[in-house]
């Protein structure tokens, strides 16, 4: 329930402000105050009914934080849990996610545990809070989903190449698959490069989408293991603005903070 639904004088109050914010709104610097004040209010009230569960340098989960935090949606109830303890296996992320899994997300009664669709859903519930992550602009939009689903294969390769010997057993394990997963890793990341060359500056071309919220995680997740920067310069120059963004600052993963990064992937 909002703020306004009950309370007439509250009711009289936010209305006289509405009206004295659109008259300022073409001629006064007070506007953004005004304009800040609602957002803000307003965000805090629909935040509140919102619960994330998360781990810290998890792709999928800082996802959710940064389209959180770029619909100014700060406020939610939050609750870092540690894989390496198991937390993640506990009866109260089971009962959001039987997987599970992190990210664990709930709104109210609505459950979503896909960060994917967690993102899309923040845009979509919130499209004229905070900041617009969708263009309207066909072959921008085409673009945007186009990443953001290519973003998968970039963290699957990821995945396999980095984590083989967490998810392969020993057993199984071979010299050769190793070797093929690092090449395709390479190759893939080259893929991203060539991108950023032709319809950087972003992801999806001149401005911040969904796409970024969705991929930067992962772009983050390679210099965290040793990209060289002078290899993948374009990369390195969306990686080194975008992560000065406010709603990547707000949302890094805590653990990177005061641990340093590996060097696996140095060579590439
Ligand atoms: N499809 C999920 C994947 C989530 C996912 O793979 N989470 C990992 C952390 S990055 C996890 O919870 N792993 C622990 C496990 O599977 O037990 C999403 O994108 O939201």
């Amino acid at each position: 329930m909002g703020l306004t639904s009950t309370n007439p004088v509250f009711e009289g109050w936010r209305l006289l402000y509405k009206q004295t914010c659109k008259a300022f709104q073409t001629q006064s610097s007070l506007f953004p105050f005004c304009y800040c004040w609602e957002s803000t209010a307003h965000s805090a009230t629909m935040a509140k009914d919102m619960t994330l569960f998360w781990g810290s340098g998890s792709p999928p989960c800082w996802r959710v934080m940064i389209a959180l935090e770029e619909k100014n949606l700060q406020g939610y109830n939050s609750k870092m849990l540690s894989f390496e303890k198991g937390e993640h296996k506990s009866k109260e992320v089971a009962a959001i996610n039987p997987r599970g899994q992190l990210p664990a997300f709930k709104h109210g009664d609505v459950v979503l545990n896909e960060s994917y669709g967690a993102c899309i859903y923040l845009e979509e519930q919130f499209k004229s809070q905070g900041n617009k992550l969708a263009p309207d602009n066909k072959a921008e939009s085409a673009l945007m989903y186009q990443r953001m689903f290519e973003g998968l294969t970039l963290f699957q390769k990821l995945a396999q190449s980095l984590f083989y010997t967490r998810f392969v057993p020993e057993n199984e394990r071979h010299d050769s698959a190793q070797k093929r997963n690092t090449e395709e890793l390479k190759a893939e990341v080259k893929l991203w490069e060539g991108y950023l060359q032709k319809t950087g500056p972003y992801l999806a071309g001149k401005s911040f989408t969904l796409a970024d919220v969705i991929v930067f995680p992962v772009i983050a997740f390679l210099f965290r293991f040793g990209l060289n920067e002078e290899h993948f310069p374009k990369l390195a120059a969306y990686y080194n603005t975008v992560k000065d963004r406010p709603s990547i600052k707000n949302s890094w993963p805590p653990t990177w903070k005061d641990t340093p990064g590996q060097n696996a992937l140095k060579d590439f």
